[in-house]
This record gives C-alpha cells, structure tokens and sequence, in this order.
C-alpha cells in the first residue's frame, strides 16, 4: 500500500538494552561485536525500523527480510535476527548477528523484553476474538473501563487509543513489535487497562504473543477469512489457541452461534458463559428492552440474581450481546458487578465510528454507514434497521476484492432478501476488476429474490447519491462494508475516500439538513 499509512507509535523513553545480556537472555549464538551495542527498539520491517533497533529479519509470504537487512543498517540498525536462510543472503556485513531459527516464534517475546513489558508492570489486558463484534465489543469495553474511572488503551480495526492519544489503525492486531511498543507507550502515559482485538490471522502469525491476557473473551463464528483459512473447522482452530494458559487466564464465550460450544468444550482456562438467545443455557443472558436510531437498552442477567441494566448507543441487538460480552469480561476481571452497574446506569458512553453510525441530520431518510462485510453481519445490520424503520429499506454494499469471493454470493443473498431496494457498488477492488465483482453479486442477488428492484451503480460515491435520491423520510439506507475508513484500496493504493462523509454530502444536496 503506497499512501496514506498511519504511523505506529513507540515509547518515548526505552531504557537501553544490552545486546550481549539480550543474546544471553534468550541464549542465542551471535556473531560480532554484542558487548557495546545498546538497543533501543525492535522491528521486523524496515518501513517502520528507528536508529538503534533490533531488526528482525524473518522470511514472508513473497520475499525474505534478510533482502532488506543494507536497508535496515542504513537506516540505524544496530543489530540483526535472522534464520539460516537469513543468514546465507546477507553475505559479510559489519553489524553483530543473532541466529534464531523460524524468528516468528518467539519474535514476541523478544519484543516484551526489549521494551521491559514484562509480568507485574502490566495494566490490565482483555482481548476479544470471533467474526463480527470484536472492535464493538472492545470500544464497548474501554467506554466501560473509561466509565470505572480507569485510564484505557485500545487496540481495534479502526484506531489505536492510548491514555486520551488516537490514531488510525494498520492492522486489526498489530505485528508483535508494534504492540509491544504501543503496550510500553500505555505504560508510559499511565494506563491501568486496555482493550485488544485479536484477529485469527494475529493468533496464526503469533503476533499477541508476549502478551498474557487477564481476560479473552469470544463473539461469534461465522463465514468470513475463507481465502486464509481452508474451511470453518481451520478458521475456528485459529481462534482456539486464544483461550490457551500460555495467553490467558480466564475466558467469556458467547454461546449466539454454534462454535461456542467448541470453546467452552476445548477451552483450557475457566470460562464462563453468555447468550442473547432465547432456550439457550448459559451462565449470563443479555435481552434488549427497547430499540430505536439512537440506542438500544438492554438488562443482563447473572449468577446469584445479578441483573445490570443499561443501554449502548447504537443501533441492534447486536450491540446488546457485544456490551454483555463486555460486562461480564470485566465481572471475570474482578470488577464488582454492583460497581459496574452504577457506573453505566445512564448508559455506556461510546463513540465506534463506522458501526451502524446514523449520520442524517435533523432531516431527511435514516442513513446508516456500517462496517459489515460478512453474510451474518448484513443479516444482523438489514435485521436492526428494519425494525425502526416504518418506509422502505435501502441498501448499499460492494464486496472486497482479493477477499474471500466464497462469501460473496451468501453477502448478496442476505442483502436481498432483508431490503426493498438493492444497490450493488464498488468496495476495495484492490488488484481485481470491480466490474465483474459487482456482475456476481447482481447475479446472485437477482437468484436470490427475482422481484427485487436493483441498480448497478459505480463508483460508490454515485450509488449513495442514488440511493439518496431515491429515499424519502421514513426510509432508510444502510451502507454496509466502508464503516470507518479513510480510503479505498485500488490497485495497491490508498485512496482518500470517506463513506460518511459522502453519504452526508448526498443528503445536503438532496436539501436534508
Ligand atoms: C498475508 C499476510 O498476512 N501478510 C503479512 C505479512 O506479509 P508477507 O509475509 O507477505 O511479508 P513479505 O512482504 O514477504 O516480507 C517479508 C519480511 O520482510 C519485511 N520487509 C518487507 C519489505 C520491505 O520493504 N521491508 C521489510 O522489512 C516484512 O516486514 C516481512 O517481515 O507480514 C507483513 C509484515 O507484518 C504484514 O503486514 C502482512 O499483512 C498484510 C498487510 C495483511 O493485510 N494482512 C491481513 C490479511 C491481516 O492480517 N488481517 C487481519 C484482520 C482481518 C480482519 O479482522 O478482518 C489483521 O489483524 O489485520
Ligand atoms: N455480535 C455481532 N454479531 C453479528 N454481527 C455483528 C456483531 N457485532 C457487530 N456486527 C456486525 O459486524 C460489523 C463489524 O463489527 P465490528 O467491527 O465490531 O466487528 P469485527 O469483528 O471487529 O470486524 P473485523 O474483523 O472486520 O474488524 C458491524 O458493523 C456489524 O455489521
């Protein structure tokens, strides 16, 4: 990606760390002169590698670090990692060389140690995984702990929150040496917890290793990441390993699809339970009380007559099982549920850009600018809108290119089938035609409900001019997939591009204010 990518923080301050004692440490041959080098930073990418770093030097998916190690030592390296393959490419270079064979394994923990992450100086750590609600779930919980009067981190898909500092995000979970620096800077600026959201391919790529979490919590399974893994069955195993001693000491799953079950069997920390089903046997129930645009009050149910009562401000029942999920992770964390019932009693106070975010204003068709992708998100997202929704039901989405293209067929599926008006656009095409992705999802959806009235519109800033123009009060559009961000990947390039921003425009020039 060329442009427009957010930089990643560091501490400000790292007391130095002897390369000598560091090879000793993890008990690592190296070669050169270790006893007066001082490192100061880690990284296993040149893009982001500051004077007096460690570079990790580690073979990809397309090429070898190693290729980048003259880059690196230009750049202020002061040492290498490297693997023997590593090695054989780097030829004779004046700069002491640590051998690590397969560098990802333990890249974590040489990262926590660089920057003295370690056991007893740590704020408290929760992490989420699942399909669809993890960067919900996280916000919800931060606002939480916000409300608790802790001061909070967060890392998510959307931004990076440090004590107050907000940036946008790279990567759902950032590389190990970028969380590691991110958890350090938290230290620094005195926060006591913070809110991670793990995806499955950061537990693949053992990218929250040197983290051990205080509380994991578990969303749901459904069909998304299919290009990255082989079947459901692969993509729930790589899930599984969150709820592992090695990286947490105690588990919330939500039993709302069928894999939690799978959790709660293969977990090996305690875990305890919660459902938004009706019939389903959990330790905890959260049930919605009323919905509306702006809010959604919720009451969650606990052991030994624990009732919490709130609401979270968004739109869907969702949301309502995201912000139990929260709760009772903070319950497992040992906040008293009394406690956490009086400090959100007036609700949880949350901003999540991009999730069923309401940008009309006083005037005008309700348009709504989610971040959902997947069949089960459309399903939920069509499900909360259509019932405070008296008119039609709009929709607008496009599909990601070099994506899963498996799911697009079920996307277009549910999208027909849960509105009246269908309008298929553009997404992220990266490196594919946009034309024949739109073809699909148009014949799939036409399949799907052969009445439904539907438009082909590109690019994406058009087809919300459309289905504005088309919308009166008492409408609503959802558009779902741009959510939060800032631009549009094309062909390799981040163009600058923002979903709501253009859905309010639409709405000013059709005279709605
Ligand atoms: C498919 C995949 O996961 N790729 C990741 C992988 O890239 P790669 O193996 O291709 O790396 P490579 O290009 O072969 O380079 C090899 C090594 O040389 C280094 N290098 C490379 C080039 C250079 O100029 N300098 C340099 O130092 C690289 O940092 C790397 O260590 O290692 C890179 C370095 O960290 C990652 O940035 C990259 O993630 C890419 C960008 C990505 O998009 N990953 C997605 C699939 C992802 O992880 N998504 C999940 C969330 C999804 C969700 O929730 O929906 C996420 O957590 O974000
Ligand atoms: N509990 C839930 N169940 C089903 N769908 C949900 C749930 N929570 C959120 N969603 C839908 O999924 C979309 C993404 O939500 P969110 O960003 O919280 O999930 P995520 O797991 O972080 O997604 P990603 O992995 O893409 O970052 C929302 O905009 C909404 O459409």
């Amino acid at each position: 990606m060329k442009e427009q990518i957010p930089p990643i923080l560091r501490p400000d301050a790292v007391l130095p760390v002897n390369l000598a004692q560091f090879a000793e440490h993890f008990d690592l041959p190296v070669t050169g002169d270790a006893e007066s080098v001082e490192l100061t930073g880690i990284s296993m990418n040149t893009g982001d590698l500051r004077p007096g770093d460690l570079f990790v030097a580690m073979p990809g998916k397309k090429t070898h670090g190693a290729n980048f190690i003259a880059q690196a030592l230009s750049q202020g390296a002061v040492a290498v990692v490297t693997d023997s393959a590593g090695i054989e490419l780097l030829g004779s270079l004046e700069i002491p060389i640590l051998k690590l064979e397969n560098p990802r394994a333990r890249l974590g923990e040489l990262a926590a140690y660089v920057y003295g992450n370690v056991a007893g100086n740590m704020p408290k750590i929760f992490g989420t995984t699942g399909t669809n609600g993890k960067t919900s779930t996280s916000y919800l919980l931060e606002a939480i702990l916000r409300q608790l009067g802790e001061t909070t981190g967060l890392t998510s898909t959307a931004e990076r929150h440090i004590a107050g500092e907000v940036i946008v995000s790279r990567l759902t979970t950032p590389e190990s040496p970028e969380m590691q620096a991110l958890i350090a800077r938290m230290r620094e600026k005195g926060v006591t917890a913070v809110a991670i959201e793990v995806s499955a391919q950061a537990l693949s790529q053992l990218r929250v290793d040197g983290l051990h979490f205080d509380v994991v919590g578990f969303t749901n399974l459904s069909h998304d990441h299919l290009d990255d893994y082989k079947d459901m069955q692969e993509y729930l195993e790589a899930k599984l390993p969150l709820f592992t001693k090695r990286r947490a000491k105690r588990g919330v799953v939500c039993l709302d699809t069928k894999y939690g079950k799978d959790f709660v069997r293969q977990s090996e920390i305690p875990v305890v339970t919660i459902t938004s089903e009706l019939g389903v046997d959990a330790d905890w129930h959260v049930a919605v009380t009323a919905e509306t645009p702006a809010y959604t009050s919720f009451v969650l149910a606990g052991p030994d007559g624990v009732y919490i009562r709130s609401r979270v401000p968004l739109l869907g029942a969702h949301m309502a099982a995201n912000a139990g999920l929260a709760i009772v992770m903070l319950v497992e964390a040992g906040f008293a549920p009394e406690r956490i019932a009086k400090a959100i009693e007036g609700g949880i106070e949350a901003y999540l850009p991009g999730r069923t975010e309401r940008v009309t204003g006083a005037t005008g068709p309700d348009v709504y600018v989610d971040f959902g992708h997947s069949p089960d998100a459309f399903l939920n997202t069509l499900s909360a809108v259509r019932k405070v929704t008296e008119g039609k039901l709009f929709m607008v989405f496009g599909a990601d290119g070099d994506r899963d293209a498996s799911k697009r067929p079920a996307m277009a599926q549910v999208a027909a089938e849960g509105c009246d008006v269908l309008i298929i656009t553009d997404h992220h095409p990266r490196f594919e035609d946009p034309a024949a992705i739109r073809k699909t999802l148009v014949d799939c959806a036409r399949a799907a409900k052969p009445n439904l009235e539907i438009h082909e519109v590109s690019p994406p800033e058009a087809a919300i001019r459309k289905a504005v123009s088309m919308a009166k009060p008492g409408d609503a559009i959802l558009w779902a997939g741009p959510g939060h961000q800032d631009y549009r990947d094309i062909r390799g390039v981040r163009t600058p591009y923002s979903a709501r921003h253009e859905a309010r425009a639409a709405l000013a020039e059709n005279g709605w204010s």
